[in-house]
């Protein structure tokens, strides 16, 4: 288990910066997941953390251990990190065992003990380790790919979009397995996504990284619910934004006076009020309950397990988007009621 602390890194390609100071600290044992859309700069951060890229400025420390700071930088081999590419990158011509014990010394590379370990740990039977790699499928071949990264027993071991070339199913059951693995090998981890699922279900904590900022870090559920400005918030899930006004501790908006989230700092006056579409029950329009207002479904996308729906506000002109279970999908032109759930956040206008 190590600790990385990174603080004020630069990076710039031919003059264009494309890291701008990052300032990041990862507990020990935990996994971060860098979540970012494409070009803001997370292959960069961990090429430069992993040594292969040089930092302009700023330092890196592992465990307190500076690695790279002004003039200093450690090569790759110093730093001890475990590598995991985007697309597996196995040698085609070695078997799966030769694959996991590449990186380790000469001498510990006949140690087929070490393999099964490392086999079991990621999760496939250790009859594999004769396979070539083509033998396996796309999440196997990750997760000998892991395998190989975590065979020297790094502390830290930074994970490149792992999951990317996987389909849907693949890619969950392969992440469970990778989650698994890295804990049980303690090892503190840097997860690069730009799929926020995959970031909100992984991380230990969330740091999305914009245009070469690290905007917002924090627990998954924090990121979510609090995102730190209206274009995070669309980044992270979709997002309902209305105008409104916070008023009396409350947010006004077509969809009431709203609960605001407790720990945000709430300054009267003119906001934007967000709320995730899961947010918004759509109720019967029979139902009584106080508050809950009428609509009229206007669109709706199915996506199996649930449905997006657009919905027409009757009183307010004004539509909204809410999310249902799929097995409770309305038709559309149905007439419901809406109540709204759980607290908003609000960002001055
Ligand atoms: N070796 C390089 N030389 C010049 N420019 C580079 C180099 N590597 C990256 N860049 C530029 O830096 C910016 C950030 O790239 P980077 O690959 O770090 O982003 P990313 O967030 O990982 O994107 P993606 O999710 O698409 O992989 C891009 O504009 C890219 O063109």
């Amino acid at each position: 288990m190590s600790t990385l602390r990174i603080s004020g890194l630069k990076k710039a390609f031919d003059g264009h910066p494309v890291l701008h100071g990052i300032d990041l600290s990862v507990r020990s044992g935990s996994l971060v997941a860098l979540l970012g859309p494409s070009g803001s700069g997370k292959t960069t951060l961990l090429r430069v953390l992993c040594g292969f890229e040089r930092a302009d400025a700023g330092t890196i420390e592992i465990d307190g251990r500076r690695v790279a700071a002004d003039r200093l930088h450690l090569p790759t081999e110093q730093r001890h990190i475990g590598y995991v590419p985007q697309e597996g990158a196995l040698f085609p011509h070695l078997t799966v065992a030769e694959n996991i014990v590449f990186g380790l010394p000469r001498a510990q590379r006949r140690t087929q003990h070490r393999v099964a370990e490392l086999l079991e740990l990621v999760g496939l039977p250790e009859s594999y380790a004769l396979r070539a790699p083509q033998q396996l499928s796309g999440g196997q071949q990750q997760r000998v790919a892991l395998a190989r990264a975590l065979a020297p027993s790094p502390g830290l071991v930074m994970l490149d979009e792992p999951f990317s070339s996987l389909d849907a199913a693949l890619r969950v059951e392969t992440r469970e397995a990778v989650a698994r693995a890295l804990a049980a090998a303690g090892a503190t981890a840097v997860l690069v996504t730009h799929d926020q699922a995959e970031a909100l279900s992984l991380g230990h904590e969330v740091a999305v990284l914009w245009r070469g900022k690290l905007l917002q870090s924090g627990p998954p559920q924090t990121l979510y619910r609090r995102p730190a400005t209206r274009e995070l918030a669309a980044f992270i899930g979709e997002a309902v934004l209305l105008r409104g006004t916070v008023a009396n501790g409350r947010a006004h908006c077509v969809l009431g006076a709203l609960p605001i989230q407790p720990d945000q700092h709430a300054a009267e006056g003119a906001v934007d009020v967000m709320l995730r579409p899961e947010q918004i029950d759509v109720l019967p329009e029979t139902d009584q309950r106080d508050g809950a207002l009428e609509a009229v479904v206007q669109a709706i996308t199915f996506q199996g397990q649930d449905a997006a729906l657009t919905l027409q506000l009757i009183d307010a002109h004004a539509t909204v988007r809410a999310r249902v279970p799929g097995y409770r999908t309305p038709r559309e032109g149905e007439r419901v009621r809406l109540a709204v759930g759980g607290e908003v956040s609000v960002y001055p206008r």
